[in-house]
Parts: C-alpha cells; structure tokens; sequence
C-alpha cells in the first residue's frame, strides 16, 4: 500500500523533522516517548503530532507513547530511505564541494558516486574521495551507472543544459541548486527539488523587522 497517498504536502514537509529528532533520541538511547514530551522538543503540538502520525498507521500506544526506534524506521520507510541512492554531483565549487564533504547525507542512505566540472583546476581533486572528473564524461557515467539523483550546482546558465543531460539519461530525481526554474517535458519521470538558501536568508529577515508597518 501506498502510505503517501492521500496525504498532504503540509504533512509530508514535516517527516524530515520528525525524522531528525526521533534519529537523535535513538542516539540518545530513548526507546519510548508520549506525543507531549516529542512535542516539546519538536515544537508541533502533541496534536499535531497525532494527527501527523495517525496518517501513517496506529503508531503510539494509550499510555505508552511512541516506540522510538519502530517510529524512526516507519518514517524513514516513508521517506523512501530504505536504500541506497546512488548520486552524482554536477559542479564541483562551494556548494558542490560542502555537499559531499557532508557526511550526513551519506549515513541516510545518499552516496555520491561522481562529480563532474568543466574546470582543469577542479578536474583530478578528490573531494571526500570521490575524483571529480571532467564533464565530458557525464553523459557515458549516468548511463552506464544507473545513477538516482543528479545534484546540480552549476551557475545558472548551465543549469538547464546538466539537466536535460540527466533527464535524457533517466536520472530519478534532481536536487536542483541552481537559481533557476528548471523546464522539465510533461513526459518526463524525474523528480525535481529546488534549494534556496536565499530564501530562507530573506524569511529571516522579514521575520526580524515585521515592525515595518
Ligand atoms: N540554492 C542555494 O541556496 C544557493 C546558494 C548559493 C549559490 N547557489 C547556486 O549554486 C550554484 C553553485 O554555486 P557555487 O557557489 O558552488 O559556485 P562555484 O562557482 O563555486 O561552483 C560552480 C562550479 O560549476 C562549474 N561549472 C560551470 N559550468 C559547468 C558545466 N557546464 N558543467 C560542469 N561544471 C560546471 C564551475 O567550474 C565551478 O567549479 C550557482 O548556480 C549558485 O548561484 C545556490
């Protein structure tokens, strides 16, 4: 059965954090906890949090609470993290180069099989132990290695172009870094995620001066 089905980008957004504290209270060695206290660390009210979870399955037990490490691995079931994505990097400057220096992504089941650049300079280092290798190489690379998720973080005017060579090469999903809005064909079976660090910079500082008006 499909569990996302049916249910709300809203709730969907918030698995990651759900994800994230259940994760450090394993690490923590917390076996069980009420849907009052995972609210206070979390934040959402414990309501919420019932509500959330009881899309998923009959999770918390009256008087029990949660079994943290049942609720951890349902949701990362849910969030797909069940298996290893194999992904490539597509620029390999700042960004590109602090995402796979990352290691977190590579503990949750994200392991970087390439990264590719125009730049000589670039081309040859090894980030993290992964060489980057020219982009020419690309297009032979995703077919041949059946990779997930194309990482883009190349300047914009390069953008579309990496995408369309991922899209052709029937890449899964596109972590997009890249400001720009990506034109993906109807036909396509590719997911896309934009980042936008910018915006969450520019919430930021709306938030610290809404005594505009
Ligand atoms: N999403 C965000 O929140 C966010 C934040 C900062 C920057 N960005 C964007 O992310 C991208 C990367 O930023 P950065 O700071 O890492 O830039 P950077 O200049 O450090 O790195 C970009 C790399 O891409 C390489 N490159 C250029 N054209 C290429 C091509 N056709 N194929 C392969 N490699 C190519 C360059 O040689 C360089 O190494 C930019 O588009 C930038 O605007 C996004």
């Amino acid at each position: 059965m499909d569990k996302k089905k049916n249910i709300s980008m809203a709730v969907i957004k918030r698995l990651p954090k759900y994800h994230r504290y259940l994760r450090e209270l394993m690490e923590n060695d917390i076996d069980r906890i009420s849907s009052k206290e995972l609210s206070e660390k979390i934040g959402f009210t414990a309501s919420q949090i019932r509500q959330d979870l009881n899309n998923f399955g009959d999770f918390g037990q009256q008087g029990y609470g949660y079994n943290v490490k049942e609720l951890y691995n349902e949701i990362s079931a849910i969030l797909g993290l069940t298996k290893i994505y194999k992904t490539v990097i597509i620029g390999a400057g700042n960004i590109g180069q602090a995402i796979a220096n990352y290691t977190y992504f590579d503990k949750v089941g994200f392991s970087v099989q390439g990264m590719f650049d125009i730049n000589p300079k670039i081309i040859g280092l090894k980030i993290n132990d992964v060489e980057v290798l020219d982009i020419d190489f690309l297009d032979d690379f995703l077919r041949k290695d059946n990779i997930d998720i194309g990482i883009i973080c190349v300047p914009k005017n390069s953008a579309q172009k990496v995408c369309d060579m991922l899209i052709r090469n029937k890449v899964k999903g596109i972590w997009n870094f890249a400001p720009v809005d990506l034109q993906i064909p109807e036909d396509a079976q590719i997911v896309v995620e934009n980042v936008h660090l910018s915006e969450s910079l520019l919430t930021l500082s709306c938030l610290m001066n809404d005594d505009i008006n």
